[in-house]
């Protein structure tokens, strides 16, 4: 598992754009049978990503964890962004087809991954954070998602923001996640910006086609720093920092965001003069 620290803005803001992407940008999620977990220390999140292609994969607790096992004192969320896959989590086995998503409580011991057919293999990408109590596990469905629309044709960030892990949808300890899609042509998200310094958040942009990038811009509203991001890429977002990104081109992502509540609407937005 790789670990990541925490942050003080004073000092990001004298880093390098290699220093940057060593502490806010998680490559490589997705490699043939393997788990790739990235630890951060800003509210303890993992974030990772799970390609199975000739093989089964089990999660492990790991080192890192000091736990029994993964979920003993955590809770994840998953969705599927490859091929058809299952999750087994406890011998009971969840199918995800694209887009599909499932939140597993605290306490289950053996979750093992697969792809339904090697040729196209699934690509999971977790979220996982500290949980205190058990809640029921739960498959979600796009449909089943709270979807919220967001933007405009004109400002080119219209969106729809499907809520999966979200208090009207199941109950979590903490871990909230959603996919935001952006409608064709439309190629900015969060803009106007917000902060909630009491949420971290984690994006995870995907379906960037060919040469296409995405410029995530992170930092504190008056110290606005980049990320070019291409496929398939995640970026930590501290506490004080904005999370918005422009596209070449058209994207998803995937937010999962951690802290002190899980009340979305709850953002400080930053007005566009205050930007720097
Ligand atoms: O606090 C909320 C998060 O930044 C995201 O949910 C924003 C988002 O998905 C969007 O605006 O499209
Ligand atoms: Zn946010």
């Amino acid at each position: 598992m790789e670990i990541r620290n925490g942050v003080h803005p004073e000092d990001a803001k004298h880093y390098t754009t290699e220093k940057m992407r060593k502490e806010f940008l998680v490559q490589g999620l997705f490699q043939k049978d393997e788990i790739k977990l990235v630890y951060s220390h800003i509210d303890r999140i993992i974030t990772g990503g799970i390609k199975p292609v000739s093989k089964k994969l089990k999660l492990e607790a790991g080192k890192e964890i000091g736990a029994e096992y993964f979920l003993a004192r955590r809770e994840m969320g998953v969705i599927n962004i490859g091929g058809a896959g299952t999750i087994e989590v406890d011998g009971e086995k969840y199918d995800l087809n694209s887009r599909d998503g499932i939140y597993v409580g605290m306490g289950n011991k053996e979750i093992v991954f697969s792809s339904a057919d090697s040729k196209k293999p699934a690509k999971f990408y977790l979220n996982s954070a500290p949980a205190h109590k058990k809640y029921p596990n739960k498959k979600i469905n796009i449909k089943d998602a709270k979807p919220q629309e967001a933007g405009a044709e004109e400002n080119s960030n219209k969106r729809t923001i499907y809520k999966y892990l979200h208090p009207d949808v199941l109950d979590t300890c903490q871990l909230l996640m959603g996919m935001t899609l952006l409608e064709p042509q439309n190629v900015w998200n969060t803009m106007p910006c917000h902060t909630h310094d009491r949420r971290m958040e984690v994006y995870f942009y995907f379906d960037i086609e060919d040469d296409n990038v995405v410029w995530h811009l992170t930092g504190e509203p008056d110290e606005t720093r980049h990320l070019v991001v291409r496929n398939e890429e995640a970026v930590i977002s501290p506490s004080y920092s904005i999370h918005s990104g422009v596209g070449t081109g058209n994207y998803t992502f995937i937010w999962g965001m951690v802290g002190e509540n899980q009340t979305f609407s709850d953002m400080d937005h930053v007005a566009m003069a205050d930007l720097k």
